[in-house]
């Protein structure tokens, strides 16, 4: 029985989570040849402020990434 977790940061829609839950089950099957009704999937979503890499969390990361696109298009 394929279990397959995912934990991904806050903010895709309703429909982009269910298209993932759909492609996963899909991928699962077409490698594994496991019947779809035994492929569960279990989608975490992640507070950004939650989750780090090398101390820096993912939401101190995207804002460092926006203001550095912001300084860009000052520049222009
Ligand atoms: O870099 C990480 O450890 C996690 C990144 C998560 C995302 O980029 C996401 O959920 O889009």
């Amino acid at each position: 029985m394929p279990f397959i977790d995912v934990s991904l940061g806050t903010g895709r829609t309703p429909q982009q989570i269910r298209d993932l839950i759909h492609e996963l089950t899909e991928a699962a099957h077409r490698a594994v040849g496991a019947p779809k009704a035994n492929i569960r999937v279990v989608i975490r979503e992640v507070e950004p402020a939650h989750w780090a890499a090398g101390d820096v969390t993912i939401a101190e990361r995207n804002s460092a990434a926006a203001a550095t696109t912001e300084h860009s298009e000052q520049e222009k």
